[in-house]
């Protein structure tokens, strides 16, 4: 039996609507499993930002935050949170630290819809508690070329922004104290300077350098050191006002800048402050130290109108400060300025001296005070420079010790008596003693112990033939040091004296552990011997202890027959000065040496 058309056509129809609508099924559930696959990747997405440092961040047209996610610590995404930014605009957050001008501009730049990279701005978090500083970027969200917000990233950039705030401190403070660096106190110094101009005011600048600074380190230690300078650096902060500058410039130098100071009189409360409070003790690891500073001071704008100029004529009169016995301040003068541009001229003379042969040695006699023979000669260095005629040591002795040229001429020195003392032996001459000056600085800079056995070697003179001079300024350095290289010295024979003795750094202790033989009482007090009952006193006191300690005396600058009358009746043992000769060079004296030992035999001999 044959169906009816139309059923036929329903049953077709039926089909095919059944097959739409699986298909449709099958399409519905590829879309479900599309978006259940896309909100998982929007979850293990979201968690990995929640882990990260880095958030993410969108904002609607009306450029309110819509999404927060990511952030750490930094960010709150809740929207219940009344400190979440959702809902907000970025300038309704608690962000510091943005320049007006820069707010502008980025909101200039959301408003026409372009893109932004590293906004940098500090914010309060919430969630730490602590500033933060960020760093977002942003690109506007065009659909269908409509605008609908913008989406971006930030990160914290706290981390980076300490470290560059550190390096930044560093390039301008010093690591140990903290304070301004030379390049900072230039910087300063010019606005000082500038503002000083402005008001018609003036400006001091000190220069402190510490007097015992050295010593304490190589003693104590780099620790002790390092305490102490940060100790100096919060005195020096104290004495000083707040609009003032304290600075380290390097080692044990200081630079502080006092403003509203025109003149001497308005800044001796000031360093008188310093010098106090740099005195007073200060305990390191139950140690006492105690620390004292030269200072020279330059004053804008008498002295100087730029930093370099009045940094260096500060310095001049630091120099003339610790030239004059150290632990006091010093203004600049012209004068300074003088004597520094002569020390460069001698100094580039020196140089060259020793090679042109342009250094003479000049001979003084030393003689026994009770049997009127000589028993010794001492040899005094010349310049005969040919731009400054014969210069004396005092004069420029000073300025070799400074450059170090001391070693080489000191050596030079050295070999030559040596030579001279040994030729006038070869000559038939008694065995004289001859002394020679040794610089405290030869003994911290130079390995004496071989410039002397050169000496002795190369001119073969017998070593307890040479008396080498120490000064008391010796004692400054290395004491142990000092003491044993002597005792070495002494074992092979050869004698030691200290010169000028009186007026430096007498110290009892270490003047009984020195092994020496002689002490050189200075010609101040043998010259004012009969016309201060002090030198007097002192004279008689520094024979009285020599004797005790087992030490001869001689007596410098004997001019006249009554000094020699005085100085034998105080028990002195030996004089030189004018009265028997003065220094003469080695020629002169080698005649001086031949009447003299051929009189004191003459006198010697039965009539
Ligand atoms: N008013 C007066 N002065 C007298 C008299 N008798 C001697 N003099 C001077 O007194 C100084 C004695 O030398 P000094 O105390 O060692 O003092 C020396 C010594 O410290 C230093 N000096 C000299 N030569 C050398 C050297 O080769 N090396 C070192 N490092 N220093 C030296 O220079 C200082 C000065 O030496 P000079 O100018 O030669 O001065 C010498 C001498 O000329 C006198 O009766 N009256």
């Amino acid at each position: 039996m044959n169906e009816h058309p139309d059923t036929q056509a329903l049953a077709q129809a039926r089909a095919q609507l059944q097959r739409e609508i699986a298909e449709r099924h099958a399409v519905e559930a590829r879309y479900q499993a599309q978006m259940a696959q896309l909100r998982a990747e929007q979850v293990r997405l979201r968690e990995l930002a929640e882990m990260s440092s880095e958030w993410f961040w969108e904002m609607d047209e009306e450029l309110r935050f819509s999404k927060v996610y990511g952030g750490g610590l930094l960010v709150s995404s809740s929207s219940t949170d009344v400190e979440s930014p959702l809902g907000k605009r970025r300038w309704e957050l608690p962000i510091t630290n943005v320049a007006p001008e820069k707010w502008t501009e980025h909101r200039q730049m959301l408003e026409t819809r372009q893109p932004f990279k590293d906004f940098v701005y500090q914010i309060h978090s919430p969630l730490t508690g602590q500033l933060h500083w960020c760093s977002i970027s942003g690109k506007p969200i065009f659909e269908n070329g409509k605008f609908k917000g913008y989406h971006g990233m930030g990160v914290d950039i706290t981390e980076r922004k300490r470290v560059e705030m550190r390096v930044e401190f560093l390039a301008y403070h010093d690591a140990l104290t903290g304070l301004p660096n030379r390049a900072l106190l230039q910087d300063r110094m010019q606005q000082a300077i500038a503002q000083a101009e402005r008001a018609q005011d003036g400006l001091a600048l000190a220069f402190i350098d510490l007097d015992n600074f050295k010593r304490i380190n190589d003693s104590l230690g780099h620790a002790a050191g390092d305490a102490l300078l940060r100790e100096i650096a919060t005195r020096l902060k104290g004495c000083v006002r707040e609009s003032d500058t304290v600075s380290r410039q390097s080692g044990d130098e200081f630079i502080v800048v006092l403003s509203g100071v025109d003149g001497v009189q308005r800044c001796i409360p000031t360093l008188d402050k310093i010098m106090r409070t740099l005195q007073e003790p200060m305990h390191f690891e139950g140690k006492e130290i105690s620390a004292s500073a030269s200072i020279g001071v330059a004053f804008y704008p008498q002295d100087g109108t730029t930093f370099d100029e009045l940094r260096k004529k500060a310095d001049l009169a630091m120099y003339r400060s610790k030239d004059t016995g150290r632990n006091a301040y010093y203004f600049y003068d012209e004068a300074m300025n003088n004597d520094a541009e002569e020390h460069l001229l001698l100094r580039n003379g020196l140089r060259l001296a020793i090679e042109r042969g342009e250094l003479v040695l000049h001979y003084q006699p030393q003689m026994d005070i009770r049997s009127g023979r000589m028993v010794g000669v001492e040899a005094l260095l010349r310049w005969q420079s040919p731009t400054f005629g014969l210069v004396e040591p005092g004069r420029f002795i000073p300025v070799a010790e400074d450059s170090g040229l001391i070693v080489p001429i000191g050596a030079w020195v050295l070999e030559q008596a040596c030579r001279q003392a040994r030729a006038w032996q070869d000559d038939g001459l008694p065995a004289l003693t001859v002394a020679v000056n040794l610089s405290a600085v030869q003994f911290r800079r130079d390995d004496v112990e071989a410039t002397v056995d050169q000496a002795l070697e190369r001119s073969g003179l017998p070593p307890h033939c040479l008396e080498l001079e120490l000064t008391e300024s010796i004692l400054l350095q290395d004491v142990e040091q000092v003491l044993a290289l002597v005792q070495r010295l002494r074992q092979r024979g050869m004698h030691f004296s200290i010169d000028d003795f009186g007026t430096g750094y007498s110290s009892l202790a270490y003047l009984k552990r020195l092994d020496i033989d002689k002490l050189k009482i200075d010609r101040s007090f043998v010259h004012d011997l009969d016309q201060t009952a002090d030198a007097a006193a002192i004279v008689e006191a520094i024979v009285e202890m020599a004797h005790k300690l087992g030490l001869r005396t001689i007596a410098e600058g004997v001019e006249s027959p009554e000094l020699l009358d005085r100085l034998r009746d105080i028990g002195c043992d030996e004089a030189q000065g004018y009265l028997h000769a003065r220094p003469m060079p080695a020629q002169d004296f080698s005649r001086y040496l031949h009447a003299h030992f051929h009189n004191s035999a003459r006198a010697a001999q039965p009539a």
